[in-house]
């Protein structure tokens, strides 16, 4: 079955992608796409939000069947009929989204899809064993629904692994997670390929891609446009091949030297922000706000906090430190147990899932934007006004879908994100809230986002945005609230001071702390 190349291991060619097309509709995804991964290694596979990086790879796992073109795995005819056949044959995958059954133990996860009865110990046994091997550690009794994001995705990947994957998708594995797990996950996925596996990895991140990868392939609308050795390629040779031909930037088009530029950018006060000249407008509020989960559990303690008309307000927290909460309570998705919130009727808010907080999946995009602000509005709905608001969305966002008529399903994931960004942001709320704002996007829209976000508090918009990259927090915030097991603190916006205090180690007398009290916004006089 094998290549005859495997007396060197890194010459076995494991997958084999030649020139594979397929058209949705009107929209070909992919147009002439190949991809080769060796034994041994770790293959990133990169592009533009949109480029066809996630269908290519739902062709391998058996979710949708190419046009044309042949796949080859271990140097036979490969024909996936699903995901259970692909897992069969040694091949799984991680996706965006998580398929686990939130209200199941991770070990019955594990087992969900195998075959036999389900005996729970040895399901217990089972996913000890492949995690001990992986140096993947889980709880095989936790409700999956009780993990945080991290756990929840070693419990993915582990699912493939107990079915002897070895080709491990991954499709952008790192956007969810905190940079320490990041790290934690990219040397798995080394030592995995190390060990005579492969893996390819989907990623936005240039910088990820060139320390872990040994191969890369780029696609643009498409194509394979580029496919090298990770060693002889550079962030800004990656970046021109996403951005395709276009590699003189037309004007307010992004080059790959700002690409390179922003990734690097060195977290920095925005000193160029106008100092308010009167008393700042207090837009959000929060005092003495608490909120406990269906368990008792408190999530949010005694918060007080409050957001200025026209100023970013950053949220700095490791996973699970209440942040998801204290976003929710400012704009008006959960209701305090004790304290108060004043906020405006209308608050934009870009949950960080998409599919499940944000859009209905099957509507067409023009009534997912009338989705925003459903509940202040009464009587008839102007469906042409819709339709109208849609289109601008999609042109001024860069949404790449067919038109408004298009069911938000059709769009990439990252294509998805612009679209709720866009609406929230539309009819300029005095208020929004933001949650990984950029996640999923590739560098071009996360910049895009960033500068949307910064022209919105230029024109007054009171912004709070939390990211689990503490960089983008620094770079985006003109304030800081940290948060720690529930407890929110204003902090300088340094880098160390932020960072102790969302590990708890800032002591409250610290010079770093601003306290709990509220601030006035830099730079005013009031
Ligand atoms: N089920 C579908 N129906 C219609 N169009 C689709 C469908 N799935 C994908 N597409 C389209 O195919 C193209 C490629 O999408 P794909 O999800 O593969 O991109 P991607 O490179 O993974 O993007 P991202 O980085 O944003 O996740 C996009 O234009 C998308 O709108």
């Amino acid at each position: 079955m094998m290549g005859r190349g495997e007396t060197a291991q890194s010459e076995t060619t494991l997958l084999s992608l030649e020139r594979l097309s397929r058209r949705f509709g009107d929209v070909q995804a992919l147009d002439d796409a190949s991809l080769r991964v060796r034994a041994g290694t770790v293959h990133a596979l990169l592009g533009e939000n949109g480029a066809g990086k996630t269908t290519l790879m739902r062709l391998v796992f058996g979710l949708l069947t190419p046009d044309g073109g042949t796949m080859l795995w271990r140097g036979a005819s490969l024909r996936v009929r699903s995901p259970a056949h692909a897992l069969s044959m040694g091949i799984g995958m991680v996706h965006q989204h998580f398929t686990l059954v939130p209200a199941m133990t991770v070990a019955e996860n594990v087992a969900l899809g195998g075959h036999g009865r389900f005996d729970r110990e040895a399901a217990a046994a089972r996913v000890r064993e492949v995690g001990a091997r992986a140096g993947l550690s889980l709880d095989p009794s936790a409700r999956v629904d009780s993990l945080p994001v991290g756990a929840q995705q070693r419990c993915e990947i582990v699912k493939a692994l107990a079915r002897d994957v070895q080709l491990l998708i991954l499709d952008e594995p790192t956007a969810v997670l905190a940079p320490s797990e990041a790290r934690e996950l990219l040397a798995w996925v080394r030592r995995f390929a190390d060990a005579g596996n492969a893996v390819v990895l989907i990623t936005h991140k240039l910088r990820d891609a060139l320390a872990v990868a040994d191969d890369v392939t780029v696609l643009h609308r498409g194509r394979s446009v580029l496919t090298m050795r990770a060693a002889d390629t550079t962030e800004a040779h990656l970046a021109n091949a996403m951005l395709g031909e276009r590699t003189i930037a037309a004007p307010g088009d992004v080059d790959a030297e700002t690409v390179v530029a922003a990734e690097h950018a060195a977290p920095a006060l925005d000193d160029t922000a106008v100092a308010p000249t009167q008393a700042p407008e207090t837009v959000l509020s929060l005092r003495e706000v608490t909120w406990r989960d269906a368990r008792g559990v408190v999530r949010v303690q005694r918060a007080n906090m409050s957001v200025y008309r026209g100023e970013i307000v950053g949220v700095a927290a490791v996973e699970g430190a209440g942040q998801h909460e204290l976003l929710r309570l400012l704009s008006g998705r959960l209701t305090p147990e004790q304290g108060t919130v004043v906020r405006p009727a209308d608050v934009g808010f870009v949950p960080e899932d998409r599919h499940r907080d944000a859009l209905l999946l099957d509507a067409p995009l023009f009534e997912n934007v009338a989705l925003r602000g459903a509940g202040l509005r009464g009587g008839r709905l102007d469906w042409a006004y819709f339709r109208r608001a849609a289109d601008e969305l999609i042109s001024r966002f860069d949404v790449r879908a067919t038109g408004a008529a298009a069911p938000a399903r059709a769009l990439s994931g990252g294509n998805q994100q612009k679209f709720v960004l866009g609406r929230e942001l539309s009819g300029e709320p005095p208020a929004l809230v933001v949650e990984n704002p950029s996640r999923g996007l590739d560098f071009k829209a996360t910049l895009a986002v960033q500068q949307a976000l910064r022209a919105a508090r230029d024109r007054g918009t009171a912004v709070v945005m939390y990211s689990s990259d503490l960089d983008e927090v620094l770079m985006l915030a003109d304030r800081v609230y940290a948060m720690h097991a529930g407890l929110v603190n204003e902090v300088i916006p340094d880098r160390d001071a932020v960072g102790r205090a969302m590990l708890g180690t800032l002591a409250d007398d610290a010079p770093e702390s601003l306290g709990d009290t509220d601030r006035t916004p830099a730079g005013s006089s009031a």
